[in-house]
């Protein structure tokens, strides 16, 4: 605030205050003695660019990512503001190179904004407008910036990494749950969830537990387990971090890991079953002594073709039960899995995941979501066979949405749609076909059983 006061004394137009009854307060885009960006500057573009672009008449796009459309107030426009019924004038100027505006003698072409309002409101403006325009902006800001996906490095390799146990990309998934096929009261019922999860600081902290939360997410492959992780993501504006357990060597190392994600993230483990030996089922023979070892920490995977890795079930349960409790909230755990059947039930138990969610077969519900992704079509006559079919035999939403994608210009939502007719009827006459081959199989099985008795 001090250095905006500075800003303001600078730059308003003192002397137009005896002849005009309004002031002026210039934010140039560079300033300070090495004309370096000003913060407020930016705070000031983000906040017009969000509540201003539906005002103003000219507007310049910039495009952030595949995305979001950031548009802003052209060079040279106006547009009004009101604050606590106040009504202010907020301009984008620009002065080029050969100006002879003595506030940039030397420049080359400069950008700032300029905001005017009433005398009579300076004490309103400057001392709660103004907060109210950089906290915005700031926040508007933040909201458009890149999120990230972060991936873990391979603690073998950490010496080569500076400490930096995470690399990271963008993250540009574009899944939505307007996107997501799933039956809308699910989705309902999990969107719910994350708003209250993110709205839960003050519960988290009077319970006294940790503000996290844990999915496992089961269901066949194509189910769009994947998918779920990038539409909560994008619904929440969290980063991901994927984390990779086959790479981690031990518990200590996990901890490492997971220490340094930071707040409002989701940490995802895809195919828990087949990163590590979780089951905690018995096993016979040297298996059973393995098993029982894996109670006690640390333990050795032992499974055949992997690596051997001494991260366990009770590491990653230990730190989902609030290890980190210390470090600050507002991070979710997401699990996957093809097999929730394998999984250890203390993975599963109440408190340690605190939401299933089943990924299904497609559903018409489903259907219909990826109908209009796809085609853009709400409704069509051969809906009603489509209807049918999905009750009568099972496909996933991947298969449905490969089923349903144009594969050339020429082919309308028809055409398209006939093609996953044909699909589910194959489908269907496939699962037939083996269900009876299973049902011969079994009673050649009793046949045989039969003769041995008889034989007997
Ligand atoms: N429920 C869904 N809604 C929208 N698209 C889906 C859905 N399920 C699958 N898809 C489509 O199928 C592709 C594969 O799905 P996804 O990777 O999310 O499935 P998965 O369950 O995570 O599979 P796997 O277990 O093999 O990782 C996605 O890129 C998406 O286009």
């Amino acid at each position: 605030v001090p250095q905006l006061r500075m800003h303001i004394e600078g730059f308003a137009h003192k002397a137009a205050g005896h002849i005009n009854p309004y002031i002026e307060i210039t934010f140039p885009e560079y300033g300070g003695e090495r004309l370096e960006r000003c913060e407020a500057y930016a705070a000031i573009k983000s906040y017009l660019s969000a509540s201003a672009s539906t005002r103003a008449k000219r507007l310049k796009a910039s495009v952030k990512d595949t995305r979001s459309l950031v548009l802003s107030m052209d060079d040279n426009e106006e547009v009004v503001d009101e604050f606590e019924g106040v009504k202010l004038w907020w301009s984008c100027l620009i002065v080029s190179r050969n100006s002879t505006i003595s506030l940039y003698p030397y420049s080359e072409n400069r950008r700032f904004f300029k905001l005017t309002f009433h005398r009579s409101h300076r004490e309103v403006i400057t001392s709660s407008y103004i907060k109210h325009v950089l906290a915005t902006g700031k926040a508007v800001a933040a909201n458009n910036q890149l999120r990230k996906l972060f991936t873990n490095n391979p603690s073998s390799n950490w010496h080569y990494y500076e400490e930096s146990k995470w690399s990271y990309g963008a993250f540009e998934h574009p899944a939505t749950f307007d996107t997501l096929a799933m039956e809308p009261s699910k989705k309902k019922e999990i969107m719910n969830d994350l708003l209250k999860f993110q709205r839960g600081k003050e519960y988290y902290a009077r319970i006294g537990k940790p503000w996290k939360r844990g999915y496992l997410l089961y269901g066949p492959p194509g189910t769009g387990k994947s998918t779920m992780v990038a539409a909560m993501a994008n619904f929440l504006n969290y980063d991901v971090y994927d984390l990779e357990l086959t790479t981690v060597k031990d518990n200590t190392e996990l901890r490492k890991l997971l220490i340094e994600t930071s707040a409002k993230s989701i940490i995802v483990i895809e195919d828990i079953d087949c990163s590590l030996d979780l089951t905690g089922q018995r096993k016979t023979g040297k298996q059973e002594k393995d098993n029982h070892e894996e109670k006690a920490d640390p333990v050795k995977r032992t499974e055949k073709g992997r690596e051997e890795s001494k991260v366990t079930l009770s590491g990653l349960l230990n730190f989902i039960d609030g290890l980190w409790s210390a470090c600050g909230g507002e991070r979710i755990i997401v699990f996957t899995t093809n097999y929730v059947e394998k999984l250890d039930p203390a993975l599963i138990r109440r408190g340690r995941m605190d939401k299933l969610i089943e990924m299904s077969y497609c559903c018409f519900e489903s259907f219909k979501v990826l109908a209009r992704n796809y085609l853009g079509v709400e409704v069509h006559p051969l809906f009603a066979t489509v209807r049918q079919l999905l009750e009568e035999t099972k496909m996933t939403p991947a298969d449905v949405a490969e089923n349903l994608m144009p594969k050339s210009d020429e082919e309308d939502e028809e055409a398209c749609l006939e093609r996953l007719i044909e699909a589910l009827r194959k489908a269907k006459e496939e699962a037939g076909k083996k269900s009876e081959e299973e049902k011969a199989a079994a009673a050649e099985a009793t046949a045989a059983r039969a003769s041995v008795d008889v034989f007997l």
